[in-house]
């Protein structure tokens, strides 16, 4: 199945990976006083070869997530890896993914050391709202999600208010959440009817603590 996957992820962006060290393109949402988005889109070049590849680390497992009183498989797979020891150690993620951290870290002054990639598999893949988890240990978070493979839809809302914003990244598009969004704002992949191809998100966190001044 997940060869299959590979398969159809080649269908996009072709050539070879990296990333725009100008960020062409980049325009920001603000979605209040507060919180804003970042959006850049096509900014990975070749964003299928990077997608075959994390596939092919064989990395991606089922999590599962405790909703009440029951643990329920996640609607989607996640694997965990560390941009320093890419290519070169135990790890073996594909190189890019060090290119990827160093960009965005230079363009945002943080080291982004934390990566977290999701496999959304087709429509019946996705993520509930929420805000991430590192608000509860970091004020004003910068969360990176690189995306690669079919576009689906991103949608963003006021904690527990309607849905204000709709963004489909796919194809090697960079969304950065910053300011107050994971406090308060929440985001969601939500389900999909129609048929969609898969789609990979590498979403990237910093450990230490933003200067008080970015
Ligand atoms: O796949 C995405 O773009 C969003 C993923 C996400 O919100 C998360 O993993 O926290
Ligand atoms: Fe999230």
């Amino acid at each position: 199945m997940i060869e299959d996957l590979a398969f159809q992820g080649s269908l996009f962006d072709g050539g070879e990976t990296g990333p725009d060290l100008a960020f062409s393109g980049l325009r920001r949402l603000q979605l209040d006083e507060r919180s804003w988005v970042d959006v850049c889109p096509g900014w990975l070049r070749g964003s299928d070869a990077l997608f075959d590849a994390m596939v092919a680390t064989g990395r991606f497992s089922q999590r599962t997530v405790k909703m009440w009183d029951s643990t329920l498989p996640e609607p989607r797979l996640t694997a965990a890896f560390d941009p320093e020891l890419a290519a070169t150690g135990p790890d073996q993620a594909p190189a890019a993914l060090r290119d990827i951290s160093a960009a965005v870290s230079a363009r945002y002054g943080i080291a982004f050391d934390r990566v977290w990639v999701n496999l959304y598999r087709d429509g019946r893949d996705s993520v509930a709202w929420h805000g991430d988890r590192n608000r509860h240990t970091h004020t004003n978070p910068l969360v990176v999600t690189v995306s690669l493979g079919a576009r689906r839809r991103f949608l963003l809302r006021p904690r527990g208010g309607r849905t204000a914003h709709e963004l489909r990244p796919g194809l090697g598009d960079l969304v950065v959440m910053g300011g107050a969004c994971q406090h308060e704002w929440e985001h969601t992949v939500p389900k999909e009817a129609r048929a969609v191809g898969p789609r990979m998100s590498i979403t990237m966190r910093h450990s230490a603590e933003l200067a008080a001044t970015a």
